[in-house]
Protein backbone atom coordinates (compact mmCIF):
# COMPACT_ATOMS: atom_id res chain seq x y z
CA UNK A 1 0.00 0.00 0.00
CA UNK A 2 1.23 3.51 -0.83
CA UNK A 3 0.83 5.77 1.81
CA UNK A 4 0.81 10.24 1.94
CA UNK A 5 0.33 11.44 5.62
CA UNK A 6 0.50 15.15 6.56
CA UNK A 7 2.48 15.98 3.31
CA UNK A 8 3.58 19.72 3.03
CA UNK A 9 5.59 21.05 0.20
CA UNK A 10 7.02 24.57 0.09
CA UNK A 11 9.08 25.69 -3.02
CA UNK A 12 11.74 28.61 -1.05
CA UNK A 13 11.19 32.14 -2.01
CA UNK A 14 10.25 35.62 -0.49
CA UNK A 15 7.83 35.54 2.64
CA UNK A 16 8.57 32.14 3.50
CA UNK A 17 7.98 30.87 -0.20
CA UNK A 18 5.20 28.95 -1.34
CA UNK A 19 3.15 26.37 -0.10
CA UNK A 20 1.71 23.97 -2.61
CA UNK A 21 0.16 21.33 -0.92
CA UNK A 22 -0.13 20.96 2.92
CA UNK A 23 -1.40 18.59 5.22
CA UNK A 24 -2.17 15.91 2.10
CA UNK A 25 -3.52 12.26 3.38
CA UNK A 26 -4.41 9.20 1.35
CA UNK A 27 -3.52 5.43 1.02
CA UNK A 28 -3.82 3.83 -2.80
CA UNK A 29 -4.43 0.18 -2.25
CA UNK A 30 -2.09 -2.34 -3.98
CA UNK A 31 -3.58 -2.50 -7.76
CA UNK A 32 -5.63 0.15 -7.14
CA UNK A 33 -6.03 2.90 -10.17
CA UNK A 34 -5.99 6.29 -8.25
CA UNK A 35 -6.47 9.45 -10.11
CA UNK A 36 -6.17 13.18 -8.73
CA UNK A 37 -7.73 15.92 -10.20
CA UNK A 38 -8.55 19.47 -9.52
CA UNK A 39 -8.64 22.92 -10.44
CA UNK A 40 -5.36 24.24 -12.43
CA UNK A 41 -1.94 25.11 -10.34
CA UNK A 42 -3.76 23.10 -7.00
CA UNK A 43 -0.04 21.32 -6.79
CA UNK A 44 -1.23 18.10 -8.49
CA UNK A 45 2.52 17.69 -10.37
CA UNK A 46 4.08 18.87 -6.76
CA UNK A 47 2.53 16.04 -4.99
CA UNK A 48 3.00 13.49 -7.95
CA UNK A 49 6.79 14.21 -8.02
CA UNK A 50 6.81 13.88 -4.07
CA UNK A 51 5.21 10.35 -4.06
CA UNK A 52 7.75 9.50 -7.32
CA UNK A 53 10.85 10.47 -4.87
CA UNK A 54 11.70 13.78 -7.12
CA UNK A 55 11.04 15.98 -5.27
CA UNK A 56 11.88 16.21 -0.80
CA UNK A 57 9.07 16.74 1.06
CA UNK A 58 9.43 19.72 3.62
CA UNK A 59 7.34 17.80 5.60
CA UNK A 60 5.32 14.59 6.13
CA UNK A 61 6.05 10.98 5.52
CA UNK A 62 5.39 9.37 2.29
CA UNK A 63 5.89 5.20 2.27
CA UNK A 64 5.25 1.97 0.12
CA UNK A 65 4.41 -1.33 2.31
CA UNK A 66 5.59 0.94 5.41
CA UNK A 67 9.14 1.69 3.57
CA UNK A 68 9.87 5.32 4.13
CA UNK A 69 10.50 6.97 0.16
CA UNK A 70 13.54 9.24 0.63
CA UNK A 71 14.72 8.85 -3.51
CA UNK A 72 12.97 7.36 -6.59
CA UNK A 73 12.14 3.98 -5.82
CA UNK A 74 13.15 0.93 -7.66
CA UNK A 75 9.57 -0.75 -8.16
CA UNK A 76 8.48 2.57 -9.54
CA UNK A 77 8.01 3.97 -13.38
CA UNK A 78 6.62 7.39 -14.20
CA UNK A 79 5.39 8.86 -16.97
CA UNK A 80 4.83 12.66 -17.79
CA UNK A 81 2.70 14.23 -20.30
CA UNK A 82 5.83 15.23 -22.26
CA UNK A 83 7.10 12.33 -24.48
CA UNK A 84 8.72 14.11 -26.43
CA UNK A 85 11.55 14.94 -24.00
CA UNK A 86 11.05 11.94 -22.21
CA UNK A 87 12.32 9.72 -25.15
CA UNK A 88 16.25 10.22 -26.34
CA UNK A 89 15.65 11.11 -29.64
CA UNK A 90 19.06 8.94 -31.07
CA UNK A 91 17.84 5.58 -29.67
CA UNK A 92 15.29 3.44 -31.41
CA UNK A 93 12.02 2.48 -29.75
CA UNK A 94 13.98 -1.01 -28.71
CA UNK A 95 16.84 0.75 -26.73
CA UNK A 96 14.89 3.49 -25.18
CA UNK A 97 12.44 0.94 -23.47
CA UNK A 98 15.30 -0.53 -22.56
CA UNK A 99 17.22 1.94 -20.83
CA UNK A 100 15.54 1.63 -17.08
CA UNK A 101 15.89 -2.20 -17.56
CA UNK A 102 20.15 -1.86 -18.03
CA UNK A 103 20.31 0.53 -15.09
CA UNK A 104 17.92 -1.98 -13.15
CA UNK A 105 20.70 -4.52 -13.90
CA UNK A 106 18.93 -7.21 -15.88
CA UNK A 107 20.81 -9.43 -18.37
CA UNK A 108 20.79 -9.21 -22.16
CA UNK A 109 18.58 -11.81 -22.55
CA UNK A 110 15.76 -11.00 -19.68
CA UNK A 111 16.00 -7.03 -21.10
CA UNK A 112 15.11 -8.70 -24.70
CA UNK A 113 12.28 -10.60 -23.78
CA UNK A 114 11.03 -7.63 -21.64
CA UNK A 115 11.36 -5.32 -23.81
CA UNK A 116 9.64 -7.45 -26.90
CA UNK A 117 6.82 -8.31 -24.19
CA UNK A 118 6.53 -4.17 -23.54
CA UNK A 119 6.18 -3.49 -27.26
CA UNK A 120 3.64 -6.07 -28.22
CA UNK A 121 1.56 -4.93 -25.17
CA UNK A 122 1.59 -1.43 -26.22
CA UNK A 123 1.04 -2.84 -29.93
CA UNK A 124 4.28 -1.26 -31.52
CA UNK A 125 6.01 -4.73 -31.82
CA UNK A 126 6.90 -3.33 -35.59
CA UNK A 127 8.20 -0.33 -34.28
CA UNK A 128 11.21 -1.60 -32.24
CA UNK A 129 13.95 -0.27 -34.56
CA UNK A 130 12.56 2.62 -35.34
CA UNK A 131 13.36 6.21 -33.83
CA UNK A 132 11.17 7.65 -32.09
CA UNK A 133 10.83 10.91 -34.46
CA UNK A 134 9.72 8.36 -37.26
CA UNK A 135 6.79 7.26 -34.84
CA UNK A 136 3.10 9.97 -34.77
CA UNK A 137 2.79 11.69 -31.02
CA UNK A 138 0.29 8.85 -29.64
CA UNK A 139 2.73 6.25 -30.67
CA UNK A 140 5.93 8.10 -28.86
CA UNK A 141 3.78 7.79 -25.82
CA UNK A 142 2.81 4.07 -26.18
CA UNK A 143 6.81 3.82 -26.39
CA UNK A 144 6.99 5.86 -22.78
CA UNK A 145 4.38 3.50 -21.42
CA UNK A 146 5.96 0.10 -22.90
CA UNK A 147 9.29 1.82 -20.60
CA UNK A 148 7.40 2.44 -17.71
CA UNK A 149 5.65 -1.36 -17.71
CA UNK A 150 9.09 -3.17 -19.33
CA UNK A 151 10.35 -3.90 -15.83
CA UNK A 152 6.87 -4.44 -14.16
CA UNK A 153 6.72 -1.36 -11.54
CA UNK A 154 4.83 -2.00 -8.56
CA UNK A 155 3.51 1.61 -8.96
CA UNK A 156 2.97 3.38 -12.10
CA UNK A 157 2.74 7.19 -11.23
CA UNK A 158 1.33 9.12 -14.78
CA UNK A 159 1.03 13.14 -14.84
CA UNK A 160 -1.31 14.39 -17.23
CA UNK A 161 0.21 11.64 -20.00
CA UNK A 162 -2.08 11.63 -22.25
CA UNK A 163 -2.91 15.87 -22.91
CA UNK A 164 -0.86 16.31 -25.59
CA UNK A 165 -2.90 13.55 -28.45
CA UNK A 166 -5.55 14.25 -30.19
CA UNK A 167 -8.99 12.56 -28.74
CA UNK A 168 -9.10 9.40 -30.85
CA UNK A 169 -5.83 8.44 -29.38
CA UNK A 170 -6.42 9.52 -26.11
CA UNK A 171 -8.98 6.95 -26.16
CA UNK A 172 -7.05 3.90 -27.55
CA UNK A 173 -3.91 5.25 -24.89
CA UNK A 174 -6.59 5.15 -21.59
CA UNK A 175 -7.99 1.98 -22.91
CA UNK A 176 -4.13 0.39 -23.47
CA UNK A 177 -3.73 1.54 -19.72
CA UNK A 178 -6.58 -0.42 -18.65
CA UNK A 179 -6.01 -3.15 -20.25
CA UNK A 180 -1.82 -3.20 -19.25
CA UNK A 181 -3.88 -2.90 -15.54
CA UNK A 182 -5.83 -5.62 -16.16
CA UNK A 183 -3.06 -7.66 -17.06
CA UNK A 184 -0.38 -6.75 -14.54
CA UNK A 185 -1.88 -5.40 -11.35
CA UNK A 186 0.08 -2.62 -11.27
CA UNK A 187 -1.60 0.33 -9.12
CA UNK A 188 -1.31 3.31 -10.74
CA UNK A 189 -1.53 7.00 -9.46
CA UNK A 190 -2.75 9.49 -12.54
CA UNK A 191 -2.99 13.35 -12.56
CA UNK A 192 -5.66 14.40 -15.09
CA UNK A 193 -7.56 17.63 -15.96
CA UNK A 194 -10.49 15.55 -17.72
CA UNK A 195 -12.91 15.03 -15.33
CA UNK A 196 -14.33 12.16 -17.44
CA UNK A 197 -10.84 10.35 -18.10
CA UNK A 198 -10.66 10.23 -14.00
CA UNK A 199 -14.25 8.44 -14.03
CA UNK A 200 -13.70 6.56 -16.84
CA UNK A 201 -10.08 4.84 -15.69
CA UNK A 202 -10.52 4.84 -11.57
CA UNK A 203 -11.62 3.32 -9.00
CA UNK A 204 -11.32 6.10 -6.95
CA UNK A 205 -10.61 9.86 -7.67
CA UNK A 206 -9.34 12.12 -5.48
CA UNK A 207 -10.96 15.75 -5.59
CA UNK A 208 -7.95 18.28 -4.38
CA UNK A 209 -8.25 21.62 -2.97
CA UNK A 210 -6.28 24.28 -4.71
CA UNK A 211 -3.23 25.36 -3.34
CA UNK A 212 -1.95 24.83 -0.81
CA UNK A 213 -3.32 22.20 -1.79
CA UNK A 214 -4.90 18.75 0.40
CA UNK A 215 -7.48 16.09 -0.38
CA UNK A 216 -11.36 17.41 -0.60
CA UNK A 217 -12.66 14.56 -0.93
CA UNK A 218 -12.36 11.12 -2.56
CA UNK A 219 -14.99 9.34 -4.55
CA UNK A 220 -15.34 6.00 -5.34
CA UNK A 221 -16.08 4.58 -8.66
CA UNK A 222 -18.03 1.45 -8.76
CA UNK A 223 -19.17 1.39 -12.53
CA UNK A 224 -18.42 -2.23 -14.02
CA UNK A 225 -14.96 -3.62 -15.67
CA UNK A 226 -14.47 -4.32 -18.10
CA UNK A 227 -14.73 -0.92 -19.20
CA UNK A 228 -15.83 0.67 -22.55
CA UNK A 229 -15.11 4.19 -23.87
CA UNK A 230 -19.13 4.06 -25.70
CA UNK A 231 -21.01 1.91 -23.14
CA UNK A 232 -19.53 2.92 -19.70
CA UNK A 233 -19.89 7.20 -21.31
CA UNK A 234 -23.47 6.09 -21.64
CA UNK A 235 -24.54 4.34 -18.28
CA UNK A 236 -26.10 7.20 -15.86
CA UNK A 237 -24.22 5.81 -13.15
CA UNK A 238 -21.38 7.32 -15.22
CA UNK A 239 -23.20 10.66 -15.96
CA UNK A 240 -23.94 10.90 -12.15
CA UNK A 241 -20.01 10.39 -11.02
CA UNK A 242 -19.29 12.84 -13.66
CA UNK A 243 -21.57 15.65 -12.50
CA UNK A 244 -20.33 14.46 -8.74
CA UNK A 245 -16.55 14.97 -9.65
CA UNK A 246 -16.92 18.29 -12.01
CA UNK A 247 -19.34 19.72 -9.81
CA UNK A 248 -17.14 19.94 -6.93
CA UNK A 249 -14.54 20.99 -8.98
CA UNK A 250 -16.52 24.15 -10.06
CA UNK A 251 -17.75 25.01 -7.54
CA UNK A 252 -14.09 25.00 -5.60
CA UNK A 253 -13.02 27.33 -8.48
CA UNK A 254 -16.26 29.57 -8.13
CA UNK A 255 -15.23 29.56 -4.38
CA UNK A 256 -12.03 30.86 -4.81
CA UNK A 257 -12.70 33.36 -7.22
CA UNK A 258 -15.31 34.78 -4.75
CA UNK A 259 -12.47 34.84 -1.71
CA UNK A 260 -10.02 36.42 -4.14
CA UNK A 261 -12.67 39.56 -5.58
N1 LIG B 1 9.88 24.88 -8.55
C1 LIG B 1 8.92 25.69 -8.12
N2 LIG B 1 9.21 26.83 -7.45
C2 LIG B 1 8.24 27.65 -6.99
N3 LIG B 1 6.91 27.44 -7.17
C3 LIG B 1 6.57 26.32 -7.85
C4 LIG B 1 7.53 25.39 -8.36
N4 LIG B 1 6.87 24.37 -8.97
C5 LIG B 1 5.55 24.67 -8.87
N5 LIG B 1 5.38 25.83 -8.17
C6 LIG B 1 4.09 26.45 -7.83
O1 LIG B 1 3.32 25.51 -7.08
C7 LIG B 1 1.95 25.57 -7.47
C8 LIG B 1 1.48 24.19 -7.86
O2 LIG B 1 2.11 23.82 -9.08
P1 LIG B 1 1.87 22.40 -9.73
O3 LIG B 1 2.55 22.40 -11.05
O4 LIG B 1 2.21 21.35 -8.76
O5 LIG B 1 0.28 22.44 -9.92
P2 LIG B 1 -0.67 21.56 -10.86
O6 LIG B 1 -1.90 21.30 -10.07
O7 LIG B 1 0.07 20.37 -11.35
O8 LIG B 1 -0.91 22.57 -12.02
P3 LIG B 1 -1.66 22.33 -13.43
O9 LIG B 1 -3.01 21.80 -13.10
O10 LIG B 1 -1.74 23.72 -14.03
O11 LIG B 1 -0.79 21.37 -14.19
C9 LIG B 1 1.84 26.60 -8.60
O12 LIG B 1 1.38 27.81 -8.07
C10 LIG B 1 3.27 26.73 -9.09
O13 LIG B 1 3.52 28.03 -9.56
Amino acid sequence: MLLITDLEKTYPGPNGGFTAVRGMSFAVQDGEMFTIVGPSGAGKTTLLRCVAGLSAPTAGTISIDGVPIDGPPREFAVVFQDYARSLMPWMSVAKNVELPLVKHGSDARSRRRAVEQALAEVGLADAAHKKPFQLSGGMQQRVAIARAIAYRPKVLIMDEPFASVDAQTRADLEDLLLKVREETGTTIVFVTHDVDESVYLSDRVAIVTRSPSRIDRIVSIPLPHPRDQIVTKSLPEFAELRAQVFGRIREMVHDAALADA
